[in-house]
């Protein structure tokens, strides 16, 4: 039998044998963890104590038990959008297109800050309060079509809206707008002006839905390459985005997703610095008097790289710890990571930030 007579019969077999669907069902997945994984193997400025994790993993259980962590959680937050609504999905993704390196050099009574309601907000909540600012000042900043039409969405009420109550101004300010730009694009071109559209062609995959922002607009699309490793996916904006409308929306309507445990931590500034300080992660002595003394690590560079997949790791670690002893508890990597980052902010607020959270500037986190 010649070579293309058996091709033909090998297509044959495999026509009877495999439908086109079954093959197209294979279920979205992220890559994240496998990455993650690869990176910890293959770390040797970061390293995981398997006593801390334990120990982490009992206390994390315990109090996210005693402080109810749910997804109703995130509703509970100064100025989080409240509406069951395309409004919320708006205000999220329009937010998490720019929830990004909010973290200065300057003194804190200098640094970056937004005056919304009588208060002084930084960091991440002076992000939400910008946004909640604008939209009371009647600027439509959550809207696709705005940010497309440079003439009423300009740079000069831009700056506008990310105005600071200190001289300092919004870090990455000109990156944050090529981001609304490149969106407001793509959604135009892509997915009628609506990121509805997006999460509808998502199928209720939060897998799907972080692959269609990550291959669909390029600020979302944060993956390195690291040893052998062409391409290492920590798609943090990505992730923490779905993660946000799972939260907002309880699980259902645009929140709804079969695959939501698929969704790893968001490896950003603040995960690391939380599991530095509780013994789970420990650096080189080299890494950890750099980030002690607040030295700046280039974007891309090995040790952040391993700050950031060690950081995953570690968490998917404390996450099935938590699961062996509590094969019940309604945990996942995305409240494990809420409840971590509330902890960090909580511990900074009562002056107790002892070790530093290491310094990148970038977008993608
Ligand atoms: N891993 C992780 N990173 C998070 C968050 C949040 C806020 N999520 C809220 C929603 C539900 C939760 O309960 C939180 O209240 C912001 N960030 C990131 O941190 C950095 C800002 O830090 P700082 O400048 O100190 O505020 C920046 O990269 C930002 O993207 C989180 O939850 N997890």
């Amino acid at each position: 039998m010649s070579d293309s007579e058996q091709d033909d019969d090998l297509l044959d077999f495999l026509r009877q044998h495999y439908s086109k669907a079954s093959i197209a069902q294979a279920p979205p997945e992220t890559h994240v963890l496998e990455g993650a994984e690869y990176v910890y193997d293959n770390s040797i400025d970061v390293a995981l104590d398997s006593q801390s994790t334990i120990a982490a993993a009992a206390m994390i259980f315990e109090q996210m038990q005693k402080k109810e962590y749910s997804t109703k959680t995130w509703a509970s937050h100064e100025f989080h959008p409240q509406r069951k609504d395309e409004s919320t999905v708006d205000f999220i993704f329009t937010m998490d297109l720019l929830n990004f390196s909010f973290w200065s050099e300057r003194p804190a009574e200098e640094r970056f800050s937004i005056d919304y309601k009588g208060r002084t907000w930084t960091g991440y909540k002076s992000l939400v309060a910008a946004l909640q600012r604008a939209l009371e000042e009647g600027i439509p900043i959550t809207s696709s079509d705005f940010w497309q039409n440079e003439d009423e969405c300009s740079e000069e009420v831009l700056r506008h809206v990310f105005r600071s109550a200190t001289d300092e101004e919004i870090p990455l300010f000109d990156d944050r707008v090529k981001c609304l730009r490149e969106a407001g694009k793509v959604l135009h071109e892509k997915y009628q002006c609506s990121f509805t559209k997006c999460i509808e062609a998502a199928n209720r995959s939060a897998a799907a839905l972080v692959n269609i922002l990550a291959e669909n607009f390029s600020c979302f699309n944060d993956v390195v390459s690291y040893e052998n490793r062409k391409s290492v996916r920590f798609l943090k904006r990505a992730q923490i985005c779905v993660a946000d409308l799972w939260a907002a929306f309880d699980g259902k309507d645009y929140g709804e997703f079969h695959d939501i445990d698929k969704i790893t931590i968001f490896a950003d500034y603040r995960v690391p610095q939380i599991l530095n300080l509780l013994g789970c992660l420990w650096y080189s002595p080299l890494l950890q008097s750099s980030v002690n003394q607040k030295k700046m690590i280039e974007s891309g560079h090995h040790w952040e790289i391993q700050l950031r997949g060690c950081s995953i790791w570690c968490v998917e670690l404390i996450r099935r710890e938590v699961l062996r002893k509590h094969p019940e508890a309604k945990v996942n990597a995305i409240l494990i990571d809420f409840f971590l980052y509330d902890t960090i902010k909580e511990r900074e607020a009562a002056g107790q930030e002892e070790i530093p959270h290491h310094r990148t500037r970038s977008i993608w986190y």
